[in-house]
């Protein structure tokens, strides 16, 4: 459920930053449009640095649209020749594009200069021997669609609709299932794709292009930085994140770390899939911490929390609502391992179930002579007592 939502986050921010964007442009077309001999030789710059810094950061499903995009630009302009057989053949480049970002979406980035690009680029072939083939079929879909009700007018414009409407479906379906900026930027090129090929659109297409190619850019840049920033189990940022954070403290500030109580029997009980369901589900909860505290995971079933400008009492109130608001939730538990003869008998009481976990907070406080780092060692000792004292307490 939280991965669905994250995906319609994710596809809904995309979709609104590429509208936004495509509404400034059409609004400042005017003062632009002075310069479109300008922007034409630009996006030849910019799809040599697009093919260059995807490539760079290995996201080859990028480098080969963009390639794609370079070469339909060049023909276009009549850089390069086949401008009359691009206007005569719309339906069939059309498709092939759209059932290239369908493939593009179902495989992974790989590296390009290697075997898995090599059946990559296989693959767009076979997206646009398909786009041929379902075209030369056409005049057979017709006559089924005629034979089942459908007008002849529509039966023809299904001949395209109909594979954009399926493959539409599938990247949407992909982009809320699997959230990821890249599988939404490219459900966002379909879109703009259809509405250049439905002629919708009222700017040049080297200015499309242009901002396309930047959006592009700029999504391997925000995706790099959460990769790098941001825990890849929990989503919240990571530690190496938190030692850059750190950086930017001031001179007061307290560290908490908090630690899931007897987590490796959680483990062994219902699994390590379960385990891993069950940190998300406490990070999400450590993040709605208040007085300011900011979280990040520091690693295994460990967590730390740093307060800005605040003193113990105050962090101390803030962590002692988070500790109660996870002992307080309870975990519903579907498909647990089932151990014994009698569990495996009773299907209705083994499949879900309600548990729930505590955690453990060691607390400290900046002091002037304190580095970060034994800040953050002094909460580690807190935390070895707030377990001696018996767990699911905060101690300093
Ligand atoms: N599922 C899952 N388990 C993890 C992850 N990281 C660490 N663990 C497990 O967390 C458990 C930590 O166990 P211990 O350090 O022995 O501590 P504990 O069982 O939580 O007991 P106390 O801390 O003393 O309350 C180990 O079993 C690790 O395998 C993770 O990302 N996912």
């Amino acid at each position: 459920m939280i991965q669905k939502l994250e995906g319609l986050k994710t596809t809904l921010w995309t979709g609104l930053a590429v509208s936004l964007t495509y509404v400034f442009a059409m609004v400042s077309q005017p003062y632009w449009m002075a310069k479109i001999s300008l922007i034409e030789q630009v996006v030849y710059g910019i799809l040599l640095v697009g093919v260059l810094f995807t490539a760079q950061f290995s996201r080859s499903r990028y480098t080969l649209i963009i390639a794609m995009l370079g070469v339909y630009y060049a023909v276009n302009n009549g850089v390069l020749s086949g401008e009359q057989q691009l206007i005569a053949q719309q339906d069939w480049f059309f498709l092939s594009a759209t059932f290239t970002l369908a493939f593009l979406t179902s495989v992974k980035d790989r590296g390009l200069f290697s075997i898995h690009g090599l059946w990559r680029i296989l693959g767009i072939c076979l997206c646009i021997a398909l786009a041929k083939l379902w075209l030369m079929s056409e005049p057979y879909f017709i006559k089924t669609a005629i034979s089942v009700g459908i007008s002849q007018v529509h039966a023809k414009s299904l001949v395209v609709e109909l594979p954009l409407f399926l493959v539409a479906l599938f990247i949407l379906y992909k982009s809320l299932r699997h959230p990821s900026l890249l599988v939404a930027s490219l459900l966002t090129s379909l879109v703009l794709a259809s509405l250049v090929f439905h002629q919708h659109v009222d700017i040049p297409l080297s200015a499309l292009l242009s901002l396309l190619l930047v959006h592009y850019i700029l999504v391997v840049v925000i995706d790099s930085y959460y990769l790098a920033y941001r825990d890849e189990l929990t989503g919240i940022p990571s530690r190496r994140a938190l030692n850059q954070y750190a950086l930017s403290l001031g001179r007061k500030y307290c560290v908490a770390m908090l630690d899931v109580d007897h987590f490796k029997k959680f483990n062994d009980s219902y699994g390590h899939d379960i385990g891993d369901q069950v940190l998300k589900l406490v990070a999400a909860k450590i993040m709605k911490v208040s007085a300011g505290g900011r979280a990040f995971r520091y690693g295994g079933e460990e967590f730390t929390v740093v307060f800005p400008r605040r003193n113990l009492k105050e962090a101390e109130a803030a962590l002692e609502e988070i500790r109660q608001l996870i002992a307080d939730y309870k975990i519903i538990i579907r498909h647990p391992i089932r151990k014994d003869k009698k569990s495996r008998n009773n299907k209705r009481a083994d499949t879900t179930r309600a548990v729930s976990v505590t955690i453990s907070i060691g607390l400290a406080e900046k002091e002037s002579a304190l580095s970060f780092e034994q800040v953050v060692k002094s909460a580690d000792e807190a935390l070895y007592r707030a377990k001696r004292k018996g767990r699911n307490n905060v101690s300093q």
